[in-house]
Protein backbone atom coordinates (compact mmCIF):
# COMPACT_ATOMS: atom_id res chain seq x y z
CA UNK A 1 0.00 0.00 0.00
CA UNK A 2 1.28 3.25 -0.51
CA UNK A 3 1.01 4.40 2.15
CA UNK A 4 0.73 8.58 3.61
CA UNK A 5 2.11 9.61 7.12
CA UNK A 6 1.77 12.46 8.92
CA UNK A 7 4.14 14.10 11.01
CA UNK A 8 3.05 12.20 14.26
CA UNK A 9 3.04 8.94 12.22
CA UNK A 10 6.41 10.28 10.52
CA UNK A 11 8.51 11.11 14.31
CA UNK A 12 6.73 7.49 15.34
CA UNK A 13 8.36 5.65 12.21
CA UNK A 14 11.59 7.76 13.57
CA UNK A 15 11.54 6.08 16.79
CA UNK A 16 10.64 2.54 15.96
CA UNK A 17 13.78 2.92 12.89
CA UNK A 18 16.46 3.58 16.79
CA UNK A 19 14.87 0.81 17.91
CA UNK A 20 15.21 -1.74 15.26
CA UNK A 21 18.43 -0.37 14.95
CA UNK A 22 19.58 2.35 12.89
CA UNK A 23 20.10 6.00 15.00
CA UNK A 24 18.18 9.02 14.36
CA UNK A 25 21.80 10.66 13.38
CA UNK A 26 22.41 8.10 10.89
CA UNK A 27 18.63 9.21 9.21
CA UNK A 28 20.14 12.31 9.44
CA UNK A 29 22.80 11.98 7.03
CA UNK A 30 20.82 10.08 4.77
CA UNK A 31 18.28 12.33 4.43
CA UNK A 32 20.70 14.79 4.22
CA UNK A 33 22.70 13.33 1.69
CA UNK A 34 19.89 12.67 -0.56
CA UNK A 35 19.17 16.38 -0.57
CA UNK A 36 22.72 16.81 -1.79
CA UNK A 37 21.90 13.90 -4.66
CA UNK A 38 18.97 15.97 -5.80
CA UNK A 39 21.15 19.51 -5.57
CA UNK A 40 24.18 17.73 -7.39
CA UNK A 41 21.90 17.45 -10.49
CA UNK A 42 22.45 21.18 -11.01
CA UNK A 43 26.09 22.00 -12.63
CA UNK A 44 29.08 22.83 -11.00
CA UNK A 45 29.68 24.92 -9.87
CA UNK A 46 26.39 26.08 -9.20
CA UNK A 47 26.23 28.52 -6.12
CA UNK A 48 23.91 26.92 -3.62
CA UNK A 49 22.75 29.05 -0.58
CA UNK A 50 21.45 26.51 2.41
CA UNK A 51 18.96 28.09 4.55
CA UNK A 52 18.98 26.29 7.96
CA UNK A 53 16.40 26.44 10.60
CA UNK A 54 16.14 25.74 14.19
CA UNK A 55 15.11 22.15 14.15
CA UNK A 56 16.42 18.92 12.50
CA UNK A 57 14.92 20.19 8.73
CA UNK A 58 18.00 22.50 9.61
CA UNK A 59 19.99 19.83 10.62
CA UNK A 60 19.16 17.65 6.87
CA UNK A 61 20.25 21.07 5.70
CA UNK A 62 24.04 21.02 7.57
CA UNK A 63 24.40 17.73 6.27
CA UNK A 64 23.53 18.63 2.74
CA UNK A 65 25.41 21.68 2.52
CA UNK A 66 28.56 19.49 4.06
CA UNK A 67 28.31 16.88 1.30
CA UNK A 68 27.82 19.49 -1.79
CA UNK A 69 31.20 21.17 -0.64
CA UNK A 70 32.36 17.97 -0.61
CA UNK A 71 31.36 16.91 -4.35
CA UNK A 72 32.45 21.06 -5.69
CA UNK A 73 30.00 23.11 -5.33
CA UNK A 74 30.15 26.78 -3.82
CA UNK A 75 27.63 26.59 -0.83
CA UNK A 76 26.85 29.12 1.72
CA UNK A 77 24.70 28.74 4.60
CA UNK A 78 22.67 30.97 6.74
CA UNK A 79 20.58 29.84 10.07
CA UNK A 80 17.39 31.39 11.10
CA UNK A 81 18.24 31.46 15.03
CA UNK A 82 20.76 31.22 17.31
CA UNK A 83 23.80 28.32 16.63
CA UNK A 84 23.84 28.23 20.45
CA UNK A 85 20.42 27.24 20.55
CA UNK A 86 21.07 24.08 18.35
CA UNK A 87 20.11 20.68 19.85
CA UNK A 88 20.60 17.11 19.31
CA UNK A 89 21.04 15.67 16.17
CA UNK A 90 20.64 19.10 14.29
CA UNK A 91 23.57 19.94 16.51
CA UNK A 92 25.62 17.46 15.32
CA UNK A 93 25.21 18.28 11.75
CA UNK A 94 25.87 21.83 12.58
CA UNK A 95 29.41 20.64 14.22
CA UNK A 96 30.41 18.86 11.29
CA UNK A 97 29.74 21.93 8.70
CA UNK A 98 33.22 23.39 8.59
CA UNK A 99 32.53 26.27 6.58
CA UNK A 100 30.84 29.95 8.17
CA UNK A 101 27.78 29.86 9.57
CA UNK A 102 25.71 33.49 8.15
CA UNK A 103 23.08 35.82 9.43
CA UNK A 104 20.24 35.25 7.26
CA UNK A 105 19.42 38.93 6.55
CA UNK A 106 23.20 39.37 4.49
CA UNK A 107 22.90 36.70 2.22
CA UNK A 108 21.59 38.44 -1.10
CA UNK A 109 19.24 34.99 -1.96
CA UNK A 110 18.97 36.07 -5.84
CA UNK A 111 22.91 35.05 -6.14
CA UNK A 112 22.29 31.84 -5.43
CA UNK A 113 22.27 28.90 -8.57
CA UNK A 114 19.73 26.97 -6.52
CA UNK A 115 18.08 27.48 -2.91
CA UNK A 116 18.15 24.55 -0.22
CA UNK A 117 15.35 25.61 1.85
CA UNK A 118 15.50 23.63 5.37
CA UNK A 119 14.18 25.91 7.50
CA UNK A 120 10.88 23.91 9.10
CA UNK A 121 9.20 20.60 8.16
CA UNK A 122 7.17 18.12 10.52
CA UNK A 123 7.64 20.49 13.04
CA UNK A 124 6.13 23.41 11.77
CA UNK A 125 3.97 23.93 14.75
CA UNK A 126 2.11 27.19 14.43
CA UNK A 127 1.82 29.90 11.47
CA UNK A 128 5.38 31.10 10.66
CA UNK A 129 5.33 35.55 11.46
CA UNK A 130 8.31 37.53 11.82
CA UNK A 131 11.82 36.80 11.17
CA UNK A 132 10.92 32.93 9.45
CA UNK A 133 7.63 34.94 7.61
CA UNK A 134 10.03 37.20 5.98
CA UNK A 135 12.85 34.87 5.19
CA UNK A 136 10.34 32.55 3.48
CA UNK A 137 8.98 35.70 1.53
CA UNK A 138 12.62 36.79 0.65
CA UNK A 139 13.02 33.28 -0.87
CA UNK A 140 9.81 32.87 -2.62
CA UNK A 141 10.51 36.30 -4.21
CA UNK A 142 14.10 35.67 -5.12
CA UNK A 143 12.83 34.02 -8.36
CA UNK A 144 15.54 31.25 -7.66
CA UNK A 145 15.09 27.72 -8.58
CA UNK A 146 14.41 26.21 -4.50
CA UNK A 147 14.71 22.86 -3.41
CA UNK A 148 12.64 21.99 -0.59
CA UNK A 149 13.92 19.57 2.11
CA UNK A 150 10.35 17.37 3.19
CA UNK A 151 8.56 20.07 2.60
CA UNK A 152 8.59 23.76 1.21
CA UNK A 153 8.78 25.11 4.98
CA UNK A 154 5.70 26.70 5.58
CA UNK A 155 3.50 24.16 4.39
CA UNK A 156 1.77 21.80 7.14
CA UNK A 157 2.78 18.30 6.04
CA UNK A 158 -0.52 17.01 7.61
CA UNK A 159 -3.13 19.49 5.97
CA UNK A 160 -1.42 20.25 3.20
CA UNK A 161 -1.93 24.23 4.34
CA UNK A 162 0.68 27.02 4.06
CA UNK A 163 0.95 28.75 7.93
CA UNK A 164 1.57 31.96 7.37
CA UNK A 165 4.01 31.80 4.26
CA UNK A 166 6.02 29.35 1.96
CA UNK A 167 8.02 29.62 -1.30
CA UNK A 168 7.06 27.51 -4.62
CA UNK A 169 9.63 24.58 -4.83
CA UNK A 170 10.70 23.39 -8.02
CA UNK A 171 11.86 19.82 -5.99
CA UNK A 172 10.87 18.35 -2.93
CA UNK A 173 12.94 15.74 -1.35
CA UNK A 174 11.14 13.66 1.23
CA UNK A 175 11.90 10.84 3.60
CA UNK A 176 10.50 7.07 3.79
CA UNK A 177 7.18 7.77 2.33
CA UNK A 178 5.11 10.98 1.17
CA UNK A 179 2.98 12.82 3.57
CA UNK A 180 -0.65 14.14 2.89
CA UNK A 181 0.62 17.96 2.48
CA UNK A 182 2.36 16.41 -0.35
CA UNK A 183 -0.64 15.33 -2.43
CA UNK A 184 -3.60 18.17 -0.85
CA UNK A 185 -3.51 21.12 -2.36
CA UNK A 186 -1.90 23.63 -2.53
CA UNK A 187 0.45 21.75 -1.03
CA UNK A 188 1.08 19.46 -3.73
CA UNK A 189 1.25 22.55 -6.19
CA UNK A 190 3.90 23.90 -3.89
CA UNK A 191 6.05 21.11 -4.06
CA UNK A 192 6.75 21.06 -7.14
CA UNK A 193 8.26 17.01 -8.50
CA UNK A 194 8.17 15.46 -5.07
CA UNK A 195 11.25 12.49 -4.68
CA UNK A 196 10.85 10.27 -2.15
CA UNK A 197 14.12 8.86 -0.44
CA UNK A 198 14.93 5.50 1.13
CA UNK A 199 16.75 6.62 4.53
CA UNK A 200 16.78 3.23 5.45
CA UNK A 201 13.63 3.01 7.85
CA UNK A 202 12.32 -0.42 8.23
CA UNK A 203 8.96 -0.92 6.12
CA UNK A 204 8.17 -3.11 9.14
CA UNK A 205 7.73 0.36 10.97
CA UNK A 206 4.05 0.13 9.12
CA UNK A 207 3.46 -2.67 10.79
CA UNK A 208 3.15 -1.53 14.11
CA UNK A 209 2.46 2.02 13.20
CA UNK A 210 -0.87 1.11 10.63
CA UNK A 211 -1.39 4.17 8.70
CA UNK A 212 -5.05 4.57 7.70
CA UNK A 213 -4.21 7.39 4.95
CA UNK A 214 -2.80 6.38 1.51
CA UNK A 215 -2.10 7.22 -2.05
CA UNK A 216 -5.22 5.65 -4.29
CA UNK A 217 -3.47 3.17 -6.48
CA UNK A 218 -4.73 0.05 -7.27
CA UNK A 219 -2.64 -1.79 -4.77
CA UNK A 220 -5.32 -0.14 -2.19
CA UNK A 221 -8.21 -2.12 -3.63
CA UNK A 222 -6.52 -4.96 -6.21
CA UNK A 223 -7.92 -7.91 -3.92
CA UNK A 224 -11.71 -6.95 -4.09
CA UNK A 225 -11.72 -5.80 -7.59
CA UNK A 226 -13.78 -7.51 -9.58
CA UNK A 227 -12.27 -9.30 -12.45
CA UNK A 228 -14.49 -11.36 -14.91
CA UNK A 229 -14.47 -14.95 -14.77
CA UNK A 230 -14.40 -17.82 -17.68
CA UNK A 231 -17.37 -19.59 -15.82
CA UNK A 232 -19.07 -16.19 -14.92
CA UNK A 233 -22.07 -14.87 -16.83
CA UNK A 234 -23.85 -11.57 -17.01
CA UNK A 235 -25.91 -11.95 -13.80
CA UNK A 236 -22.70 -12.80 -11.98
CA UNK A 237 -21.16 -9.18 -12.81
CA UNK A 238 -23.71 -7.06 -11.15
CA UNK A 239 -26.82 -5.38 -12.06
CA UNK A 240 -26.86 -1.13 -11.48
CA UNK A 241 -29.55 0.94 -11.25
CA UNK A 242 -29.34 4.84 -12.33
CA UNK A 243 -32.54 6.71 -11.94
CA UNK A 244 -32.90 9.70 -14.37
CA UNK A 245 -34.25 12.92 -15.04
CA UNK A 246 -36.87 13.79 -17.55
CA UNK A 247 -35.99 14.89 -21.10
CA UNK A 248 -34.53 18.24 -20.31
CA UNK A 249 -32.00 16.83 -17.76
CA UNK A 250 -31.37 13.41 -18.88
CA UNK A 251 -27.84 13.93 -19.95
CA UNK A 252 -26.27 13.38 -16.80
CA UNK A 253 -27.90 10.45 -15.90
CA UNK A 254 -27.62 9.14 -19.32
CA UNK A 255 -23.41 9.64 -18.61
CA UNK A 256 -23.70 7.96 -15.17
CA UNK A 257 -25.46 5.17 -17.08
CA UNK A 258 -22.37 4.64 -19.21
CA UNK A 259 -19.95 5.07 -16.31
CA UNK A 260 -21.97 1.92 -15.05
CA UNK A 261 -21.71 -0.07 -17.92
CA UNK A 262 -18.48 0.61 -18.70
CA UNK A 263 -17.11 -0.15 -15.47
CA UNK A 264 -18.32 -3.52 -15.66
CA UNK A 265 -21.87 -3.54 -14.89
CA UNK A 266 -23.00 -7.02 -16.16
CA UNK A 267 -26.60 -5.28 -16.49
CA UNK A 268 -27.94 -1.64 -16.18
CA UNK A 269 -31.50 -0.33 -16.34
CA UNK A 270 -32.45 2.77 -16.00
CA UNK A 271 -35.31 4.05 -14.29
CA UNK A 272 -36.68 7.05 -16.55
CA UNK A 273 -39.85 9.52 -17.13
CA UNK A 274 -41.21 8.34 -20.21
CA UNK A 275 -40.11 11.73 -21.75
CA UNK A 276 -36.54 10.77 -21.43
CA UNK A 277 -37.06 7.25 -23.81
CA UNK A 278 -35.53 8.58 -26.75
CA UNK A 279 -32.66 10.33 -25.31
CA UNK A 280 -31.45 7.09 -23.37
CA UNK A 281 -32.17 4.70 -26.12
CA UNK A 282 -30.02 6.97 -28.43
CA UNK A 283 -27.33 7.05 -25.87
CA UNK A 284 -25.92 3.51 -25.49
CA UNK A 285 -28.43 0.65 -27.07
CA UNK A 286 -26.68 -1.90 -24.08
CA UNK A 287 -28.64 0.11 -21.44
CA UNK A 288 -32.19 -1.13 -20.25
CA UNK A 289 -34.69 1.50 -20.29
CA UNK A 290 -38.00 0.98 -17.58
CA UNK A 291 -40.58 3.34 -17.39
CA UNK A 292 -41.10 5.53 -14.14
CA UNK A 293 -43.93 7.66 -14.63
CA UNK A 294 -44.32 8.20 -10.85
CA UNK A 295 -42.78 6.81 -7.26
CA UNK A 296 -45.15 3.61 -7.72
CA UNK A 297 -43.16 2.58 -10.61
CA UNK A 298 -39.85 2.80 -9.07
CA UNK A 299 -41.32 1.12 -5.79
CA UNK A 300 -42.53 -1.94 -8.65
CA UNK A 301 -39.15 -1.74 -10.81
CA UNK A 302 -37.63 -2.10 -7.30
CA UNK A 303 -39.63 -5.19 -6.05
CA UNK A 304 -37.08 -7.01 -7.85
CA UNK A 305 -34.74 -7.43 -5.07
CA UNK A 306 -31.88 -8.05 -7.50
CA UNK A 307 -31.27 -4.86 -8.49
CA UNK A 308 -29.59 -4.25 -5.42
CA UNK A 309 -27.05 -0.96 -6.26
CA UNK A 310 -29.02 2.47 -7.52
CA UNK A 311 -27.16 5.48 -8.16
CA UNK A 312 -29.31 8.52 -7.56
CA UNK A 313 -29.06 12.23 -8.01
CA UNK A 314 -27.07 13.64 -11.41
CA UNK A 315 -30.23 15.69 -13.28
CA UNK A 316 -32.51 14.78 -10.65
CA UNK A 317 -34.08 17.52 -9.46
CA UNK A 318 -33.97 19.00 -5.81
CA UNK A 319 -36.37 18.79 -2.89
CA UNK A 320 -38.90 16.34 -1.49
CA UNK A 321 -39.81 14.44 -5.05
CA UNK A 322 -35.83 13.45 -4.91
CA UNK A 323 -35.96 12.25 -1.56
CA UNK A 324 -39.05 10.20 -2.03
CA UNK A 325 -37.17 8.46 -4.61
CA UNK A 326 -34.22 8.14 -2.24
CA UNK A 327 -36.47 6.32 0.66
CA UNK A 328 -37.80 3.77 -1.94
CA UNK A 329 -34.28 3.27 -2.95
CA UNK A 330 -32.82 2.90 0.58
CA UNK A 331 -33.60 0.15 2.25
CA UNK A 332 -31.14 -2.65 2.06
CA UNK A 333 -29.56 -0.96 -1.30
CA UNK A 334 -26.04 -0.16 -2.61
CA UNK A 335 -26.72 3.58 -2.89
CA UNK A 336 -24.19 6.17 -4.83
CA UNK A 337 -25.82 9.83 -3.81
CA UNK A 338 -24.55 12.66 -6.06
CA UNK A 339 -25.50 16.10 -7.33
CA UNK A 340 -29.03 16.72 -7.04
CA UNK A 341 -29.67 13.95 -4.58
CA UNK A 342 -26.96 15.78 -2.03
CA UNK A 343 -27.96 19.09 -2.80
CA UNK A 344 -31.80 17.75 -1.52
CA UNK A 345 -30.50 17.06 2.02
CA UNK A 346 -28.93 20.64 2.48
CA UNK A 347 -28.39 21.32 6.41
CA UNK A 348 -29.77 18.39 7.24
CA UNK A 349 -26.71 15.82 6.95
CA UNK A 350 -28.12 13.87 10.01
CA UNK A 351 -31.23 13.05 8.00
CA UNK A 352 -28.72 11.50 5.15
CA UNK A 353 -27.07 10.02 8.30
CA UNK A 354 -30.35 7.78 9.28
CA UNK A 355 -30.69 6.96 5.60
CA UNK A 356 -27.29 5.19 5.28
CA UNK A 357 -28.42 3.41 8.24
CA UNK A 358 -31.01 2.02 6.33
CA UNK A 359 -28.67 1.02 3.27
CA UNK A 360 -26.26 -1.89 2.72
CA UNK A 361 -23.81 0.80 1.96
CA UNK A 362 -24.01 4.37 0.73
CA UNK A 363 -21.19 6.58 -1.40
CA UNK A 364 -21.42 9.90 -1.60
CA UNK A 365 -19.55 11.85 -4.30
CA UNK A 366 -19.83 15.37 -3.47
CA UNK A 367 -18.23 18.68 -4.90
CA UNK A 368 -16.83 21.28 -2.65
CA UNK A 369 -20.34 23.21 -2.84
CA UNK A 370 -22.43 20.59 -2.33
CA UNK A 371 -20.30 19.16 0.39
CA UNK A 372 -20.30 22.78 1.95
CA UNK A 373 -24.51 22.94 1.24
CA UNK A 374 -24.82 19.23 3.35
CA UNK A 375 -22.89 20.16 5.81
CA UNK A 376 -24.01 23.74 6.92
CA UNK A 377 -23.61 24.38 10.12
CA UNK A 378 -21.94 21.76 11.14
CA UNK A 379 -18.80 23.45 11.91
CA UNK A 380 -17.14 20.21 13.38
CA UNK A 381 -17.21 19.00 10.13
CA UNK A 382 -16.88 21.98 8.03
CA UNK A 383 -13.95 23.33 9.67
CA UNK A 384 -11.87 20.25 10.27
CA UNK A 385 -8.47 21.09 9.62
CA UNK A 386 -7.88 19.90 6.04
CA UNK A 387 -9.74 18.49 3.42
CA UNK A 388 -8.54 14.89 4.65
CA UNK A 389 -9.61 15.55 7.80
CA UNK A 390 -13.69 16.96 6.15
CA UNK A 391 -13.83 14.01 4.34
CA UNK A 392 -13.23 11.71 7.52
CA UNK A 393 -15.37 13.55 10.00
CA UNK A 394 -18.17 13.66 7.18
CA UNK A 395 -17.77 9.92 6.89
CA UNK A 396 -17.96 8.70 10.28
CA UNK A 397 -20.95 11.73 10.62
CA UNK A 398 -23.00 9.30 8.08
CA UNK A 399 -21.61 6.11 8.33
CA UNK A 400 -20.95 6.90 4.25
CA UNK A 401 -18.15 6.75 2.29
CA UNK A 402 -17.48 9.93 1.53
CA UNK A 403 -15.33 11.08 -2.57
CA UNK A 404 -14.86 14.72 -1.83
CA UNK A 405 -13.73 15.40 -5.31
CA UNK A 406 -11.46 17.90 -6.92
CA UNK A 407 -7.56 17.93 -8.18
CA UNK A 408 -7.09 16.11 -4.78
CA UNK A 409 -10.14 13.82 -4.82
CA UNK A 410 -10.20 12.14 -0.97
CA UNK A 411 -12.21 9.12 -0.40
CA UNK A 412 -13.45 8.18 3.35
CA UNK A 413 -14.68 5.69 5.20
CA UNK A 414 -16.45 5.35 8.35
CA UNK A 415 -14.13 3.56 9.77
CA UNK A 416 -11.38 5.97 9.44
CA UNK A 417 -9.54 4.66 6.50
CA UNK A 418 -8.74 7.63 3.73
CA UNK A 419 -6.89 7.43 -0.20
CA UNK A 420 -5.97 10.84 -1.53
CA UNK A 421 -6.17 10.48 -5.77
CA UNK A 422 -3.15 11.98 -7.26
CA UNK A 423 -3.24 11.07 -11.01
CA UNK A 424 -6.72 13.43 -12.09
CA UNK A 425 -5.43 15.69 -14.57
CA UNK A 426 -6.40 19.34 -14.68
CA UNK A 427 -8.81 19.08 -17.81
CA UNK A 428 -11.11 16.69 -16.02
CA UNK A 429 -12.51 19.74 -14.44
CA UNK A 430 -15.45 19.28 -16.78
CA UNK A 431 -19.32 19.58 -17.18
CA UNK A 432 -20.83 15.55 -16.64
CA UNK A 433 -17.12 14.36 -15.18
CA UNK A 434 -19.10 14.01 -11.77
CA UNK A 435 -22.11 11.75 -13.17
CA UNK A 436 -19.68 9.60 -14.41
CA UNK A 437 -17.64 8.91 -11.63
CA UNK A 438 -20.99 8.19 -9.96
CA UNK A 439 -21.68 6.04 -12.26
CA UNK A 440 -18.85 4.02 -12.51
CA UNK A 441 -18.53 3.90 -8.48
CA UNK A 442 -22.38 2.51 -8.73
CA UNK A 443 -20.74 0.00 -11.13
CA UNK A 444 -18.21 -1.34 -9.01
CA UNK A 445 -20.76 -1.53 -6.60
CA UNK A 446 -22.65 -3.75 -8.36
CA UNK A 447 -20.25 -6.10 -8.75
CA UNK A 448 -19.96 -6.30 -5.49
CA UNK A 449 -17.22 -4.81 -4.27
CA UNK A 450 -17.19 -2.83 -0.48
CA UNK A 451 -18.21 0.69 -0.76
CA UNK A 452 -14.53 2.11 -0.10
CA UNK A 453 -12.82 0.35 -2.37
CA UNK A 454 -15.32 1.09 -5.29
CA UNK A 455 -15.35 4.37 -4.24
CA UNK A 456 -11.59 4.18 -4.60
CA UNK A 457 -10.98 2.25 -7.67
CA UNK A 458 -13.88 4.36 -9.55
CA UNK A 459 -12.00 7.75 -8.90
CA UNK A 460 -8.51 6.30 -10.04
CA UNK A 461 -9.80 4.79 -13.26
CA UNK A 462 -11.87 7.87 -13.84
CA UNK A 463 -8.75 9.77 -13.32
CA UNK A 464 -6.77 7.30 -15.35
CA UNK A 465 -9.60 7.57 -18.12
CA UNK A 466 -9.09 11.38 -18.40
CA UNK A 467 -5.29 10.77 -19.03
CA UNK A 468 -6.40 8.44 -21.64
CA UNK A 469 -8.84 10.99 -23.49
CA UNK A 470 -6.19 13.32 -23.15
CA UNK A 471 -6.65 17.21 -23.23
CA UNK A 472 -9.85 18.09 -25.02
CA UNK A 473 -11.71 15.65 -23.32
CA UNK A 474 -15.15 16.13 -22.32
CA UNK A 475 -17.52 13.93 -20.03
CA UNK A 476 -19.30 11.89 -23.12
CA UNK A 477 -15.31 10.71 -23.60
CA UNK A 478 -14.69 9.02 -20.49
CA UNK A 479 -16.82 5.80 -20.24
CA UNK A 480 -14.61 5.04 -23.67
CA UNK A 481 -11.79 5.64 -22.71
CA UNK A 482 -12.07 3.50 -19.59
CA UNK A 483 -11.57 0.49 -22.55
CA UNK A 484 -7.99 1.24 -22.92
CA UNK A 485 -7.59 1.81 -18.82
CA UNK A 486 -8.87 -1.66 -18.27
CA UNK A 487 -7.34 -2.98 -20.76
CA UNK A 488 -3.93 -2.03 -18.98
CA UNK A 489 -5.31 -2.71 -15.68
CA UNK A 490 -6.01 -5.93 -16.33
CA UNK A 491 -2.20 -6.71 -18.00
CA UNK A 492 -1.38 -5.11 -14.46
CA UNK A 493 -3.07 -7.51 -12.78
CA UNK A 494 -2.39 -10.33 -14.60
CA UNK A 495 -6.05 -11.21 -16.61
CA UNK A 496 -5.69 -12.64 -20.02
N1 LIG B 1 11.36 11.90 11.54
C1 LIG B 1 12.33 11.33 10.85
O1 LIG B 1 12.35 10.16 10.70
C2 LIG B 1 13.40 12.16 10.25
C3 LIG B 1 13.31 13.56 10.20
N2 LIG B 1 14.22 14.31 9.58
C4 LIG B 1 14.08 15.75 9.46
O2 LIG B 1 13.60 16.30 10.65
C5 LIG B 1 12.57 17.23 10.35
C6 LIG B 1 11.70 17.44 11.53
O3 LIG B 1 12.52 17.99 12.49
P1 LIG B 1 11.91 18.66 13.80
O4 LIG B 1 10.92 17.77 14.40
O5 LIG B 1 13.07 19.08 14.63
O6 LIG B 1 11.12 19.89 13.22
P2 LIG B 1 11.54 21.10 12.23
O7 LIG B 1 10.72 20.96 11.00
O8 LIG B 1 12.99 21.21 12.05
O9 LIG B 1 10.98 22.37 12.99
C7 LIG B 1 11.10 22.46 14.40
C8 LIG B 1 11.80 23.72 14.77
O10 LIG B 1 11.15 24.81 14.17
C9 LIG B 1 10.61 25.66 15.17
N3 LIG B 1 9.34 26.15 14.69
C10 LIG B 1 8.24 25.41 14.40
N4 LIG B 1 7.30 26.19 13.88
C11 LIG B 1 7.79 27.44 13.85
C12 LIG B 1 7.27 28.68 13.42
N5 LIG B 1 6.04 28.78 12.91
N6 LIG B 1 8.05 29.77 13.52
C13 LIG B 1 9.29 29.68 14.01
N7 LIG B 1 9.83 28.52 14.45
C14 LIG B 1 9.10 27.42 14.37
C15 LIG B 1 10.55 24.87 16.41
O11 LIG B 1 10.67 25.74 17.48
P3 LIG B 1 9.68 25.68 18.74
O12 LIG B 1 8.32 25.29 18.23
O13 LIG B 1 10.27 24.65 19.61
O14 LIG B 1 9.73 27.05 19.26
C16 LIG B 1 11.73 23.94 16.24
O15 LIG B 1 12.93 24.61 16.62
C17 LIG B 1 11.89 16.61 9.16
O16 LIG B 1 11.12 17.56 8.47
C18 LIG B 1 13.08 16.12 8.38
O17 LIG B 1 13.63 17.18 7.60
C19 LIG B 1 15.38 13.74 8.90
O18 LIG B 1 16.52 14.16 9.60
C20 LIG B 1 15.34 12.25 8.72
C21 LIG B 1 14.60 11.47 9.71
N1 LIG C 1 -8.55 20.93 -10.81
C1 LIG C 1 -8.93 19.67 -11.02
N2 LIG C 1 -8.05 18.73 -11.42
C2 LIG C 1 -8.45 17.47 -11.64
N3 LIG C 1 -9.72 17.03 -11.49
C3 LIG C 1 -10.63 17.90 -11.09
C4 LIG C 1 -10.30 19.26 -10.81
N4 LIG C 1 -11.44 19.90 -10.42
C5 LIG C 1 -12.43 18.98 -10.44
N5 LIG C 1 -11.96 17.77 -10.85
C6 LIG C 1 -12.72 16.54 -11.04
O1 LIG C 1 -13.68 16.75 -12.06
C7 LIG C 1 -14.91 16.10 -11.75
C8 LIG C 1 -16.01 17.16 -11.73
O2 LIG C 1 -17.16 16.68 -11.12
P1 LIG C 1 -18.38 17.61 -10.74
O3 LIG C 1 -17.88 18.84 -10.08
O4 LIG C 1 -19.37 16.78 -10.03
O5 LIG C 1 -18.91 18.03 -12.14
P2 LIG C 1 -20.31 17.70 -12.83
O6 LIG C 1 -21.37 17.93 -11.79
O7 LIG C 1 -20.40 18.67 -13.96
O8 LIG C 1 -20.28 16.29 -13.28
C9 LIG C 1 -14.68 15.42 -10.41
O9 LIG C 1 -14.32 14.07 -10.62
C10 LIG C 1 -13.52 16.18 -9.81
O10 LIG C 1 -12.75 15.39 -8.93
K1 LIG D 1 11.76 22.66 4.47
Amino acid sequence: MHALLDPQEMGQADRLAAEMGTPSFTLMERAGTAVADVVARFPLPTRVIVLCGPGNNGGDGFVAARVLTQRGFRVRVALLGERARLTGDARRAAERWRGTVEEPAVLDLTEAGVIVDALFGAGLARDLDGAAKALVTRMAASGRPIVAVDLPSGLDGATGKVRGAAAQAQETITFFRRKPGHLLEPGRSLCGRVRVADIGIPDAVLDVIRPATSVNMPDLWRPVFPLPSALGHKYDRGHAVVVSGGAWTCGAARLSARGALRAGAGLVTVALPPDALPLHAASYAAIMPRPMACDDDLAALLADRRLGTVVLGPGLGLGAATRAKIDITAPGRRLVLDADALTSYAGVPWALADLAARTAGLIITPHEGEFARLFAGDRAVLEAPSKLARARAAAARLGAVVVLKGADTVVAAPDGRAAIAENAPAYLATAGAGDVLAGMAGGLLAQAMPPFEAAAAAVWLHGEAARAAGPGLVADDLPEALREVYRRLYELFGVR
